[in-house]
């Protein structure tokens, strides 16, 4: 009941723990916090929370103009809803390097237990996109320098992310890659990379984690966990596809409404009524105080909570 029940510090310690495993950590995104609560509840490592999901929540196109206060609150809205580590896009720090140390600490008040910040000029763009610049090393450094800086946690993780591969060759990315751990880097998320060996290459060129982007639609192949274990990854983040499939499915059932006149043959693949409820938790609530839910609705599960009132039993589902 009103999650998470373990401490940012212990989030953080987690994923550090799990970085140190040798063990792929897979962090899908989450689209909203419910969906979090799903990642959790089917045994992944750890929630990545997206800047282009925030991004095209809010009818965006991911390009540097959400604000560090949205992105804080909906990451931090995020991470209640899990025990896992999560960790947080936060573009390119949202300014300059003044405001990327009070980004990393506004961050860390939400209870996240990492970011990642890119060394795009702004207005930035996805990194699987054509035509991105990055800003010079010096700038770059810089930014990095002012997030290890800045955290309070020691255990707050600083991961760097070059999108360098996008303009220069795969020598340069790993020089860069070099200047950002030294600069205080904790991990490397190199973007774009073309194939496995480059995923080998930049982790031959850091003693730090690296991180591979499986997105949809963009220039990596969608290598398998076991392929980016064998090459040295060690953390993979899906960060769209939990918003691709959900809103997929969401046309999907649109369509149906509008053929058919009734969105009955999309009920079969829906979550349910009591698959939501126990997400939601709604039994701890009723545990903490049953005065809430003194009603019970023919038909429903006895484990499952009784539905609100107003609401149609025959809607159940499971
Ligand atoms: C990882 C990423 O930064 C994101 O915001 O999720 C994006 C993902 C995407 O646009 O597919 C990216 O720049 O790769
Ligand atoms: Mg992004």
């Amino acid at each position: 009941m009103l999650y998470s029940s373990v401490t940012a510090t212990q989030k953080r310690r987690a994923l550090r723990d799990g970085l140190a495993s040798g063990r792929l950590q897979q962090f899908p995104g989450a689209f909203n916090p419910l969906s979090a609560r799903l990642i959790g509840d089917k045994g992944f490592d750890g929630v990545y929370i997206s800047g282009a999901v925030i991004a095209a929540d809010l009818g965006l196109p991911d390009i540097g103009l959400t604000t560090l206060t949205e992105v804080a609150q909906r990451a931090g809205q995020i991470a209640r809803m899990t025990d896992l580590p999560c960790l947080v896009d936060a573009d390119t720090g949202f300014g300059e390097p003044m405001n990327v140390a009070r980004s990393v600490q506004e961050l860390e008040n939400a209870g996240l237990a990492g970011c990642h910040i890119e060394d795009q000029f702004n207005p930035k763009r996805c990194g699987h996109l054509d035509g991105k610049n990055v800003v010079d090393l010096d700038t770059a450094v810089k930014r990095i320098r002012a997030a290890a800086d800045a955290r309070r946690d020691p255990d707050f993780l600083i991961m760097a992310r070059t999108d360098i591969r996008g303009t220069d060759s795969l020598t340069a990315a790993q020089d860069r890659s070099r200047a950002l751990v030294e600069a205080g880097a904790d991990a490397i998320f190199p973007e774009a990379m073309r194939n496995l060996d480059e995923f080998r290459a930049i982790r031959d060129a850091v003693d730090v984690p690296i991180l591979a982007n499986m997105t949809e639609f963009g220039k990596s192949d969608l290598f398998t966990a076991e392929q980016l274990q064998d090459v040295g990854v060690s953390m993979v983040i899906y960060p769209v596809t939990l918003l691709r499939s959900a809103m997929g499915a969401a046309e999907r059932t649109l369509d149906t409404i509008r053929l058919h006149g009734t969105q009955q043959p999309a009920v079969e693949g829906m979550q349910t009524r009591s698959r939501l409820y126990d997400l939601v938790d709604y039994e701890g609530y009723n545990r903490f105080d049953s005065s809430v839910f003194d009603f019970e609705v023919p038909g429903s599960r006895s484990a499952a909570p009784p539905a609100p009132a107003g609401s149609d039993a025959q809607e159940e589902q499971s």
